[in-house]
């Protein structure tokens, strides 16, 4: 992988880092009202999201208002061997368990499995993202192969705190580009 995306990736992990909490918690709340109004969020029915952490965009705000209005939530479970990802659909309050990496996963009963056909919506984590639509990840290329191997009907909007868009995140052939972007203060259609 390239020196480069090693590079940012590094420095934008430390920049989220050095965050301060008050911040990270409004520009969060700001992305999860632009979410909401979304009209691929509004519209949709099955929408996927994932469970924030090392200070990731907190969009659990918008899981809220997902299952208020009767949405079905799913969160990814990721298999390290296959490098693969999987959803699952969760309900409010359900425990979730520490799978790969420490993060927070459905138990992955098969019964909640979410065929990707029936997905309407990713909202896609990223360490950085750049004005057309590429993102860069922790370097796992999970999403970048669910995509490739999926990739549709559904709609893929990465969220970002503003300093998380850079000019560009030195994207490669694999790289799978969004559909959308939201930011606190902007949303881009790509
Ligand atoms: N909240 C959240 N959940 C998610 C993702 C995500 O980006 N955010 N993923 C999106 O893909 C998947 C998990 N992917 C991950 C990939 C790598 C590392 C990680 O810690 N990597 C190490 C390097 C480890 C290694 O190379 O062996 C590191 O960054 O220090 C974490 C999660 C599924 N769930
Ligand atoms: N569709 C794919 N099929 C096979 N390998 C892939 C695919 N997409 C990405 N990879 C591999 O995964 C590795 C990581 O890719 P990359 O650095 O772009 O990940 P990322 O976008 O930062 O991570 P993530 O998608 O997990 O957030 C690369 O070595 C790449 O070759």
């Amino acid at each position: 992988m390239s020196e480069q995306k090693r590079v940012l990736r590094r420095r934008m992990l430390d920049l989220r880092e050095s965050l301060p909490p008050e911040e990270a918690r409004r520009e969060s709340l700001a992305v999860c009202e632009r979410l909401v109004r979304h009209p691929a969020f509004r519209e949709g029915e099955t929408i996927l999201f994932y469970f924030p952490f090392r200070k990731e965009v907190d969009v659990r705000p918008a899981m809220e208002e997902a299952w208020s209005s009767g949405k079905r939530v799913g969160l990814p479970k990721a298999d390290p061997g296959t490098k693969s990802l999987s959803f699952f659909s969760i309900r409010r309050g359900e425990p979730l368990v520490a799978g790969a990496y420490g993060i927070p996963e459905p138990s992955g009963k098969a019964s909640a499995k979410i065929p990707p056909g029936a997905i309407d919506l990713v909202v896609v984590p990223g360490v950085a993202f750049d004005g057309r639509g590429y993102r860069l990840g922790y370097g796992g290329g999970y999403y970048d192969r669910f995509f490739s191997r999926h990739s549709g009907p559904f709609r893929r909007i990465g969220v970002a705190y503003s300093f998380q868009v850079v000019p560009t995140v030195f994207p490669e052939a694999h790289d799978q580009p969004l559909d959308g972007l939201i930011t606190p203060s902007r949303t881009f259609s790509f």
